[in-house]
């Protein structure tokens, strides 16, 4: 849930850290350096022309229009040397937006695969403690933010060019009436000043609603059946109105300042420095005749040095917008939350499929344990199976195995080498998970087995199915193995998905096989098909079994039995029993009275 004290959009950023964060940023625009170069140049030759245009019109009325009679060809020459140098000015405007355009969104594109690849590198701990509407925002709206960060810049750099230009142009047309249009810059700074501190104030509101808008859909589009179960939807609308509101609200305010404080106040200073100008020309006039081009250049510069002004403000606006995304996103870049570290130069490969746990102790938080001093041995081909009361530590024992999180202290060893001395790769070939909860991929059912793996053939594919007993029901969809999976496999039932996962893992022949509650979602009579076929995937294979009915186990070489995250009791079925211990009461409360031994 977003929690509005800690939202890092309330956070009002100081200079210090804006500027880090910039200088920080940069770097992702590198490879894209030549276009942002050319653009700021073709910027600079866009002022010049800007500049240059007016005083040709000055030129003109001053020296060819007084008189009566101008020869046509110099007309037509002044026509065309403004009409070259306005096809020009476009040219290069043209140039500018589009060279900077593109480097912003190949900037952007980087910064998303940068992100992405980044993501993929993390460690489950990291994931447990960010929502996943979160994330999804950081790699997508935060990183469309920075669009308009990078646009500020450009905008930033035209608009000073273009007002030093104006400036330039206008002392060197008049020095003392350039500098008496000039008094009104001190309240300009201060209508910027005043602008950014409160648009910035806005603007966060605003990103903070909209940040709470998108949590409050995705977590009502999530809990979409407990909503409708619990006939929540009525309390849901009413909250979901409510922040649509504020974010409704946040924005008139928006709309408000930017109504009042960019154009018209903008303009309203560009119409009094106008004033002044003239009216200083016409006192000028009194003394010395006055040219009507330089009139009219100087207007046309205060007008050049009035314009960059809304836009550049508008843009400000968002700046901080921009800051706080970045910050967000290179969060994300500093994390240093990784997956466990395994050696990726090892050769090391797992043949047998022997799994040690020596005295190993974990903790999620590195305070409170969750597993200590955990030990057990399941040799090559045995089936252990880990069983205890819910919280008690059987998926976080599973998790330490496929190094989803590392643990503080002990050991484990796989074929009698340390588990980080295999790289990656191999302990993901090797080692075969099937989860309670089977995730499917987009695509097809063959996809699905396949997991993307060139080296696995179709007829893999239809033996792997075969023998954990899913084809019949594949074969009977409409297009058997290329039926289509939408999202997360919402078409099958939880038992097929179940069965397609278990296809996924036996068709990589793992040496380890790790089973989560894999039965869970199974029906009783699915349940006995594949009881049999899950032996056989036993039989040549070590197996770790995670199983809350206790009936699917009876057959395992050695039972742990877990609570509060140790072993008290391990042993075979039989043995448990007859220690009359936990066990015991555990299988006696499923009912299985029947076959406990006297
Ligand atoms: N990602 C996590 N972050 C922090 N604590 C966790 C996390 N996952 C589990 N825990 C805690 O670790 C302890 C052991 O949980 P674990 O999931 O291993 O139990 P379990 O025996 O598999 O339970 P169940 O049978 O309900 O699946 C619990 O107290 C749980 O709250």
């Amino acid at each position: 849930m977003q929690n509005k004290k800690e939202s890092i959009w309330s956070h009002t950023m100081t200079v210090k850290e804006q500027f880090h964060t910039i200088k920080r940023m940069l770097p992702f625009t590198k490879p894209f350096w030549k276009q942002f170069v050319v653009a700021i140049i073709f910027a600079g030759i866009v002022s010049v022309i800007n500049i240059l245009l007016p005083r040709l019109i000055q030129y003109y009325m001053d020296h060819f229009l007084v008189h009566s009679s101008t020869p046509l060809s110099i007309m037509f020459l002044f026509a065309g040397l403004y009409f070259m140098g306005a096809i020009l000015q476009a040219i290069f405007q043209f140039g500018q937006t589009f060279l900077y355009a593109m480097g912003a969104e190949r900037t952007l594109e980087r910064v998303r695969v940068l992100l992405f690849r980044k993501l993929h590198k993390l460690g489950m701990s990291y994931f447990d403690a960010t929502p996943a509407g979160s994330i999804v925002s950081r790699v997508t709206n935060d990183t469309m933010s920075l669009q308009d960060f990078w646009t500020l810049f450009l905008t930033l750099i035209v608009g000073v060019f273009g007002m030093a230009s104006a400036l330039v142009a206008m002392f060197t047309t008049n020095v003392k009436i350039t500098w008496a249009t000039l008094v009104l810059l001190p309240f300009l700074v201060f209508i910027i000043w005043f602008y950014q501190k409160y648009s910035s104030t806005v603007y966060r509101r605003m990103r903070e609603n909209l940040s709470q808008l998108n949590t409050k859909i995705s977590e009502s589009l999530v809990g979409i059946r407990v909503i409708q179960q619990f006939r929540q939807e009525k309390r849901i609308e009413t909250e979901f109105e409510k922040t649509n509101n504020d974010y409704l609200f946040a924005r008139f305010s928006m709309i408000r300042m930017n109504s009042l404080l960019l154009n018209p106040i903008i303009n309203l200073m560009y119409a009094l420095g106008v004033v002044i100008a003239l009216g200083l020309f016409g006192i000028n006039a009194f003394k010395e005749p006055v040219a009507a081009g330089v009139i009219y250049a100087f207007v046309s510069y205060i007008d050049s040095f009035y314009n960059p002004m809304s836009s550049m403000m508008d843009y400000l606006s968002t700046f901080q917008d921009g800051l706080v995304a970045s910050t967000r996103i290179l969060r994300i870049f500093d994390n240093e939350n990784y997956q466990p570290k395994q050696n990726e130069k090892s050769n090391l490969e797992i043949t047998e499929g022997k799994i040690e746990f020596k005295h190993v102790t974990f903790s999620y938080d590195g305070k409170n344990n969750v597993l200590n001093d955990i030990n057990f041995t399941v040799n090559p081909g045995e089936t252990v199976a880990l069983v205890g009361s819910t919280g008690s530590g059987k998926s976080s024992t599973i998790n330490l195995l496929m190094r989803f999180y590392e643990f503080q202290s002990g050991q484990i060893l796989v074929d009698g080498h340390d588990i980080r001395e295999y790289p990656a790769a191999e302990l993901r070939k090797k080692i075969g998970l099937v989860l309670q909860e089977p995730f499917l991929f987009y695509g097809d059912i063959a996809s699905n087995i396949r997991m993307y793996n060139d080296e696995i053939t179709d007829d893999d594919i239809r033996r792997a199915a075969q023998f954990v007993q899913a084809d019949h029901f594949i074969e009977e969809l409409p297009n058997g193995y290329h039926n289509k999976v939408i999202e997360r496999g919402a078409e099958y039932s939880g038992g097929q998905r179940q069965l397609i996962s278990f296809a996924r893992t036996v068709v990589g022949d793992p040496k380890v096989l790790i089973l989560d509650e894999a039965t869970a979602h199974i029906d009783t009579e699915t349940e006995d098909m594949i009881q049999g076929s899950l032996r056989k995937m036993s039989q040549s294979r070590t197996s770790l079994v995670i199983a809350h009915r206790l009936s699917t186990i009876q057959d395992a070489n050695q039972i742990l039995v877990l609570k509060h995250g140790r072993i008290i009791e391990r042993g075979t079925h039989d043995e448990l029993l007859a220690k009359h211990g936990m066990y015991f009461d555990m299988y006696q409360l499923q009912g299985n009275t029947k076959t406990v031994p006297s």
